[in-house]
């Protein structure tokens, strides 16, 4: 699991390693490995470093600091490094290091560049980028490369004009979009929530020695393979099918079928090994999925040992009634769609408030809002964990990096995300998934993020056979599990 830490206190540690260190040395560290990587990007795309225009644009702290002396780097490898300083004030040494080496000020962009070098902010940025910092940020992506492409944009420790601490992106006109992000001692939660992440691009994390100086929690964890792999449940020659789990499903109606078909295909690609089905579209899922235990509501299904509701329930009498059977249920329980819906007007509050198994709730924005009176703010981690708090749940805020929140404070980020799951019906194959491996024995809080990480990764599988509709995703789940646990 990687951390990701707040500016403040990836400072602190900064304070405490910089004792021990001669004056300069971090920032020796970090301009090294950022024209490490900017070396390397110039050979994979253009064959060498040699003869390319590379774009340093710098602004008035440390960050256009390590900028310009990765810049010094290049030139003396032969690149032509332009510097842009966006303020009167810059940071001396690495300037005149730069010229020493070579590099040239500009007062504005060239037409043509191979590498711009973001180091207008890092951790000290505030807000949207300023009016002429964002207009040549423009410029500059704008201008074509050598060989007649874009730019590769490599920002320095974040991109500037993106929030570090909540990964928001206030002004995105105002933002770089990064090809690369080169960052230093830790990875900050732009870099893995929110629409700062997708900004980032890809993150490559530069050892300074940091990592053993911070001592505080980090804001937002991400899982990586290894993780799923080890939480994810196994079998042994003693399990049957009861042993490893039974999950019921509280799901579709008469107007919804469909959520109904697709809840239960995420379920049976899960660890589980009996999965019982309650509800109104028993014939189309008897259809599909003979293995299915079909009843025709929750009170009349036998034991099982997670429940998923909602996804396609509506929000009738009928499905209030099967929401309070569920709640009842001793045991994890999964409210999706609809059963978010018929949490709003704070009736089922009390039955919620009992319940001693854990509660996992699968919001997207607007499901939140119609729970949380609001949409989820730009930090979207403390949204989420505000929400897990007050319901004493866990939640799973959906989005391009899905938040998975918990009660006791602690927030995760999926990394495997795909903008191929935004269509309709994938949320309900999530919620199946996600009661499978609940049923199976998981924490709710790893139950969730493993589901999220697998959901993310059968988007990907999916997309590669071209454009993507949910049962694709249902069915690419089973080479995502082998994907994430093998
Ligand atoms: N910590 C570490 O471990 C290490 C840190 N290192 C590096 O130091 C970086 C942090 O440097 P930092 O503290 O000097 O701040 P930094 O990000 O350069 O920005 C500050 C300047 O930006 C300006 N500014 C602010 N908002 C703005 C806006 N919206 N639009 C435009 N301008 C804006 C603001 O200007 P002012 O408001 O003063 O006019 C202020 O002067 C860090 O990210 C990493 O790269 C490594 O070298 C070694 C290890
Ligand atoms: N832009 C996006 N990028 C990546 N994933 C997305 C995006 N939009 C939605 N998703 C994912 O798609 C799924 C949609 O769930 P949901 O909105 O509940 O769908 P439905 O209710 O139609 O089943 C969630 O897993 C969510 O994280």
């Amino acid at each position: 699991m990687k951390g990701a830490w707040r500016a403040a206190d990836i400072r602190a540690a900064e304070k405490t390693l910089m004792a021990k260190l001669p004056e300069g040395t971090l920032m020796q560290r970090a301009a090294a490995g950022l024209a490490r990587r900017c070396a390397g990007l110039l050979q994979d795309r253009y064959g060498g470093v040699y003869g390319r225009t590379v774009l340093v644009l710098a602004g008035s702290g440390d960050n256009g600091g390590d900028a310009m002396y990765a810049g010094a780097a290049l030139a003396r490898r032969g690149a032509d490094v332009r510097v842009i300083r966006l303020s009167d004030r810059i940071h001396g040494a690495s300037y005149r290091a730069l010229e020493a080496a070579g590099g040239r000020p500009l007062p504005g962009p060239p037409a043509r560049i191979d590498l711009v070098i973001d180091g207008i902010v890092g951790i000290g940025g505030r807000g949207a980028l300023r009016e002429r910092a964002a207009e040549v940020v423009g410029e500059a992506a704008a201008a074509t490369a050598s060989d007649g492409g874009s730019p590769v944009v490599v920002a320095v420790d974040v991109p500037s004009g993106v929030d570090v601490d909540t990964g928001d992106v206030p002004d995105a006109s105002a933002a770089v979009r990064a090809d690369v992000t080169v960052t230093f001692g830790a990875l900050k939660p732009a870099h893995v929530v929110g629409a700062a992440a997708v900004h980032s691009g890809l993150v490559d994390l530069v050892d300074i020695g940091l990592a053993e100086h911070l001592v505080t929690k980090p804001a937002v964890q991400v899982p990586d393979r290894t993780d799923i792999a080890g939480w994810w449940p196994s079998h042994g020659s003693t399990d049957d099918k009861y042993t490893r789990g039974v999950v019921g499903l509280a799901t579709g109606s008469d107007n919804y079928p469909g959520a109904a078909v697709l809840s239960v295909a995420g379920a049976l690609a899960g660890p589980t090994g009996y999965v019982r089905y309650a509800g109104t579209a028993a014939r189309e899922i008897r259809e599909r999925f003979p293995s299915v235990v079909c009843t025709d509501s929750v009170g009349s299904a036998g034991r099982a040992q997670a429940w998923v509701c909602g996804s396609g329930l509506g929000t009738d009498e009928r499905a209030a009634a099967e929401l309070r059977a569920v709640l009842a249920k001793p045991v994890p329980v999964i409210l999706d769609a609809d059963a978010l819906t018929l949490l709003a007007d704070g009736s089922m509050a009390r039955p919620l408030r009992e319940r001693e198994a854990a509660t996992v709730i699968t919001p997207h924005d607007r499901e939140f809002a119609r729970i949380a009176g609001a949409e989820p703010g730009g930090d979207r981690v403390e949204s989420a964990l505000q929400l897990a708090a007050q319901m004493n749940a866990v939640v799973l805020l959906k989005g391009d990096r899905t938040i998975v929140a918990a009660p006791d404070g602690t927030a995760f980020a999926n990394p495997t995300g795909s903008v191929a799951l935004a269509t309709a019906g994938t949320g309900d194959v999530l919620a199946g998934l996600l009661g499978s491996l609940l049923a199976a024995g998981l924490p709710a809080p790893h139950a969730a993020l493993a589901a999220a990480y697998v959901h993310g990764l059968a988007g990907r599988v999916a997309a590669g056979s071209g454009p993507v509709v949910s049962p694709d995703v249902a069915d690419a789940l089973r080479e995502a599990v082998v994907l994430a646990t093998r």
